[in-house]
């Protein structure tokens, strides 16, 4: 797997791991598994309330820690300066770890207008070494010309919902410009019925792959980082297993085709949707 260059500097490998409702002593052994199995991105957040189980995997695994790209974030109740600063502290202490990878936004919360404040936190924060690359998540373009305009800084990574039926095709090239990189959070539809798109299952067969590895296969050779989550450490291989085929431009298009005008899995349109 290779890595990409963020614009601070920082690199980021091409497909990192989901933690979103692992907690516990069953998310302790399905992170240290993916650790294990090869996955260098961990992906928490304040609000999944599983920080602690990240850490105890991160200190359970064999990896050692500067090899791992610790990502939180900041839950959308703290926008305030003061108050992001504190979450990113006790992020960090949930944790038990110096400093976090990367930190984002979790929401803009446009109605709410803090997002710059946040950010403007988040630029103190990293200065002070609390974080090592600072990005958002589920922010549309108009939310990141103002972070430019307002700080004249840019996000490394927007980790926003992308899978086959939600393409959001038009939103990669405005990041490509800009030099962000683009998380796709639920990669493989949370498990919903592209997990079984008879057109995705014949190029599966084709390329003697199952779908989730088409899937996924498909994010990265569009230069986007899908972080799948996966309790089954059968499945965390399968996800990880996708670096000896490419798919052909044919193939590409034919799942490209299969984006929905409502695809979103949720009515969670970040220009109107809050999350506290
Ligand atoms: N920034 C944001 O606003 C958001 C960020 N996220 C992040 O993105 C991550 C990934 O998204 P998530 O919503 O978890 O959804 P995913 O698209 O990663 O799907 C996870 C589901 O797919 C199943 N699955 C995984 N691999 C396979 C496979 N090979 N075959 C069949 N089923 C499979 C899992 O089941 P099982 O565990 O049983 O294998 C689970 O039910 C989250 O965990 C979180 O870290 C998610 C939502 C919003
Ligand atoms: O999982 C996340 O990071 C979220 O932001 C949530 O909104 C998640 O998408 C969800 O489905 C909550 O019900």
């Amino acid at each position: 797997m290779e890595n990409y260059n963020l614009i601070d500097g920082q690199v980021l490998p091409q497909v990192g791991f989901g933690t979103y409702k692992l907690n516990g002593t069953t998310g302790v052994h399905a992170i240290v598994n993916a650790l294990n199995n090869g996955y260098r991105i961990l992906d928490t957040a304040y609000n999944y309330e599983n920080e602690g189980t990240v850490g105890k995997a991160i200190q359970e695994s064999h990896v050692d820690r500067d090899q791992i790209i610790v990502t939180s974030k900041l839950p959308g109740r703290y926008h305030s300066y003061d108050q992001a600063i504190n979450a990113i502290q006790e992020s960090i202490y949930r944790l038990g770890v110096e400093y976090l990878d990367l930190y984002l936004i979790h929401w803009p919360n446009p109605k709410q207008g803090k997002y710059v404040e946040a950010w403007k936190a988040l630029i103190d924060a990293q200065k002070l070494g609390l974080i090592k690359s600072i990005g958002v998540c589920n922010f549309l373009e108009e939310h990141i010309e103002t972070l430019e305009k307002e700080t004249g800084v840019l996000p490394t990574v927007n980790q926003i919902e992308l899978h086959p039926y939600f393409n959001q095709k038009d939103v990669l090239e405005y990041h490509k410009e800009k030099g962000i990189i683009i998380e796709a959070w639920s990669p493989l539809g949370r498990a919903s019925e592209v997990i079984n798109d008879a057109k995705i299952g014949q190029i599966a067969e084709k390329y003697n792959k199952t779908i989730p590895q088409i899937i996924l296969k498909w994010h990265v050779q569009n230069g986007v980082v899908p972080i799948p989550k996966s309790t089954s450490i059968a499945r965390q291989i399968q996800n990880i297993d996708i670096f000896d085929f490419y798919l052909e431009s044919e193939d590409l298009a034919i799942i490209d085709a299969l984006t929905q005008d409502n695809g979103r899995l949720k009515d969670q349109d970040p220009a109107t949707y809050e999350e506290f």
